[in-house]
């Protein structure tokens, strides 16, 4: 089995847990050779964001080129976008080189309520949703693509993602996180129902920052490992629930934020590593 050469495309988090970074570390945790083309620099911590700095988009374009020149790709991964005209290169990208496996996140706002998308770049963003396999929107990022109100209940959510998978031709992962409920669903979804689902118990953790860039990176590998969306999704899903589940472990975000997942210590435990590590 070769290594799957996986490209994230998206923002950068200095402190670890979200965007490039979690994107690089999911990709890693499941046997894949990481790529990062970066379309934005956040000054973000556990907290919350305080700053971004947006490259233009010409130079996003030459990244992109820089790696699909030299590089063969099996999945991308896309992220935060920040603005209309860095969406519209990265679609003029996917369209000319086409990679075999698009996971869209449309990340639009972080949990910590700070916009990471500009406003008139929704529209752009939408017209991206078409030239992806599987789209990743959280609740919030379903209603705005929606144009509805923000899903309370589980049927809501798969309503909403049915809605968005017949107008963009696209598998939607609902995703149940916002919800306030005590279990955590997600479902592939489809124009005509539900592809695959799993749930489980929603964790008592703090430690959640970055699950939803940290399970499309996952799920994007995980496509390519297994051939197959429902193993796929199964497979990513039972690793970010063990990884929140350890999260805390890592004492980032312990001032009060909202920490990162242990995307790594799964493995370094399996092959009794970190103990080691942590000795010598
Ligand atoms: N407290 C939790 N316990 C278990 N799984 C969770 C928890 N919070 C989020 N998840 C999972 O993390 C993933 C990302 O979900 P969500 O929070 O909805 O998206 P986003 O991070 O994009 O806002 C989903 O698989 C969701 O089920
Ligand atoms: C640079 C960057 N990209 C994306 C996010 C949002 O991360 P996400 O996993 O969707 O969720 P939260 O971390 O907001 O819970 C980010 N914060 N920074």
């Amino acid at each position: 089995m070769s290594v799957p050469r996986v490209l994230s495309i998206a923002g950068s988090d200095p402190s670890g847990g979200a965007g490039i970074q979690a994107d690089l570390k999911a990709i890693a945790a499941h046997g894949g050779y990481g790529m990062a083309v970066v379309t934005a620099l956040t000054a973000q911590n556990t907290q919350g964001v305080r700053a971004v700095h947006a490259p233009p988009a010409d130079f996003v374009a030459q990244q992109l080129d820089a790696v699909s020149d030299d590089i063969d790709i099996d999945a991308v991964k896309i992220g935060m976008l920040g603005g209309a005209r860095t969406a519209d290169v990265v679609g003029v990208w996917l369209e000319r080189v086409r990679p075999p496996v698009v996971v869209l996140d449309p990340v639009m706002i972080a949990t910590s309520g700070d916009r990471l998308l500009e406003p008139t770049a929704e529209a752009a963003l939408r017209d991206l949703l078409s030239l992806a396999d599987v789209v990743t929107p959280n609740i919030p990022e379903l209603a705005v693509l929606t144009g509805g109100p923000e899903a309370v209940t589980w049927e809501q959510v798969i309503a909403q993602a049915r809605e968005v998978a017949a107008v963009h031709d696209v598998l939607v992962l609902a995703k149940g996180g916002h919800l306030l409920a005590s279990d955590t669903p997600d479902a592939l979804v489809s124009a005509h129902g539900e592809v695959a689902g799993v749930n489980g118990p929603r964790l008592v953790a703090t430690s959640t920052h970055g699950t939803g860039c940290s399970l499309s990176s996952a799920l994007a590998t995980l496509r390519v490992v297994t051939g197959s969306w429902p193993e796929a999704l199964r497979r990513a899903t039972t690793w970010l629930r063990a990884a929140i589940a350890r999260g805390e472990s890592l004492r980032v975000g312990s001032r009060g934020g909202h920490g990162p997942v242990d995307h790594l210590g799964m493995l370094w435990d399996a092959a009794g590593l970190r103990a080691r590590a942590l000795e010598a």
